[in-house]
């Protein structure tokens, strides 16, 4: 297993490319198994999420040729020869759940193996299973596989009313939608940038969708859909990890590609903090000139709220910041076990329940530490940028389920941050 050595200490000045969101991403190349002719994704992140994806739709019988390096894939989609999603590819990652609805939508049939819990919180999916149901999907769990047919070969419009809002079961069900006969109503619906880049790309190839980015999405379901091309929305959360690394560091640091509209929430958080954020003609620019950060409350919430992703990361700024910050955890029940971590390298936090109290410290101090998930793992490298003497955070294999060249974007600004393969 991979780690990374980080020797701590310096400022970070230069400019950071953004790539495509991997979340965006994930739920964008299921769209492919909704029609027979081909479906391009340009801007695609290169991560080990997508080419698990990838797997994952090729094992269906979907063709995906990664150009450019993998920042394009263009996929094209037949025929599906094989309807189940093993789960042996489905344990790997939460998002192959995504490939429930096309399929069922498409060919009226599809079984798909229940993802299983995760590090973060127990993460079920029963919402999106209830979507379905509401669209007349007949589902049967057997063998730890959810087994799905549409009466008729052909799910039905239905208004469905979310009891709370989630991601991943809107866009299985906005898949869904967009072949079933007649009218859907998603109500208390997510309104994500990646909710919207979905409703974009599905529209190009014909859907008639209204109201994403709302909490009321209607979708016109169509008897078939066509080919298209579509750029991957920039990843809002890869650009928020950017953004506080020169936060953290001290320095000044562009992202390129940022847009303020995906990062509000965060950006306001930023501002209170003291850190400059400033929109120019390539993204976002973010500077720490002076001064030590001050202590700011933080509460994740769905878009356009503070954004859970982004939690772990803003813990690292705030255990060097004046003063104490909460931090309440809304969305999952599980998503603090970076903070045991940072007191490994001299963070004050206290985690109770949902809440961690964090006091600011000085400095913090390089030590060994272990990345439990993918945002634990990147707020760990942030804090080591920002920490005395040398940080090794193993398991770094979350890591790269997210983040593409992190040692060169981080490197060229000057950080000393290098992978030592096993
Ligand atoms: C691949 C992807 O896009 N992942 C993102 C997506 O995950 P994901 O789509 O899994 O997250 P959801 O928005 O669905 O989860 C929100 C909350 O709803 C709960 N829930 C969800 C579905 C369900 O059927 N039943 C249920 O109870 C979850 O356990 C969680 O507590 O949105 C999360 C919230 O912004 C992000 O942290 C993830 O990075
Ligand atoms: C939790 C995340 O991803 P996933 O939903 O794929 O686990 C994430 O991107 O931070």
């Amino acid at each position: 297993m991979d780690s990374i050595l980080v020797k701590g200490g310096g400022e970070l000045n230069g400019v950071i490319p953004i790539a495509g969101a991997k979340n965006a991403c994930l739920t964008l190349m299921p769209a492919t198994l909704l029609t027979e002719e081909p479906l391009t994704l340009t801007n695609a992140p290169r991560l080990s999420d997508i080419r698990t994806m990838t797997q994952l739709l090729q094992s269906l019988g979907c063709e995906i040729a990664d150009l450019q390096g993998g920042k394009v894939l263009a996929m094209s989609s037949h025929r599906i020869h094989n309807h189940t999603a093993d789960y042996d590819i489905v344990r790997k990652m939460r998002a192959s759940i995504l490939v429930l609805g096309p399929m069922l939508a498409r060919d009226g049939h599809a079984v798909v193996s229940l993802p299983g819990g995760c590090a973060i919180g127990a993460r079920p999916v029963d919402l999106h299973l209830k979507a379905l149901e509401a669209m007349g999907a007949e589902l049967d769990l057997r063998d730890g596989y959810v087994h799905a047919k549409a009466p008729g070969g052909r799910l039905k419009g239905a208004v469905v009313e979310f009891p709370l809002v989630s991601v991943g079961a809107t866009e299985n069900a906005l898949l869904a939608a967009t072949l079933a006969k007649g009218t859907t109503v998603l109500k208390n619906a997510a309104r994500e940038p990646e909710i919207v880049d979905l409703a974009q790309c599905l529209r190009r190839m014909g859907a008639q969708i209204e109201g994403e980015g709302t909490s009321t999405i209607t979708i016109q379901g169509v008897d078939r859909l066509g080919g298209a091309t579509h750029p991957v929305v920039t990843d809002r959360i890869e650009l928020g990890t950017y953004m506080l690394a020169p936060a953290i560091c001290g320095g000044e640091v562009e992202c390129l590609g940022g847009r303020l509209d995906l990062v509000g929430a965060f950006a306001e958080k930023l501002d209170e903090a003291g850190i400059s954020v400033t929109e120019t003609e390539r993204g976002l620019k973010v500077a720490r000139k002076n001064g030590r950060v001050k202590a700011v409350n933080v509460t994740t919430e769905p878009f356009p709220g503070f954004p859970t992703d982004l939690q772990a990361q803003m813990m690292a700024l705030l255990c060097t910041a004046d003063g104490t910050s909460v931090l309440e955890e809304k969305i999952f029940e599980n998503r603090f076990m970076h903070a045991p971590e940072l007191i490994r390298m001299g963070a004050r936090i206290e985690v109770h329940g949902g809440h961690a109290t964090v006091t600011g410290v000085d400095r913090l101090k390089g030590a060994p530490v272990m990345a439990t998930d993918l945002r634990a793992s990147v707020s760990l490298i942030l804090a080591a940028l920002a920490a005395e003497g040398e940080t090794v955070v193993s398991r770094v294999y979350h890591l790269d389920r997210g983040y593409e060249h992190v040692e060169d974007k981080l490197g060229a600004c000057g950080a000393k941050i290098e992978r030592i393969r096993a």
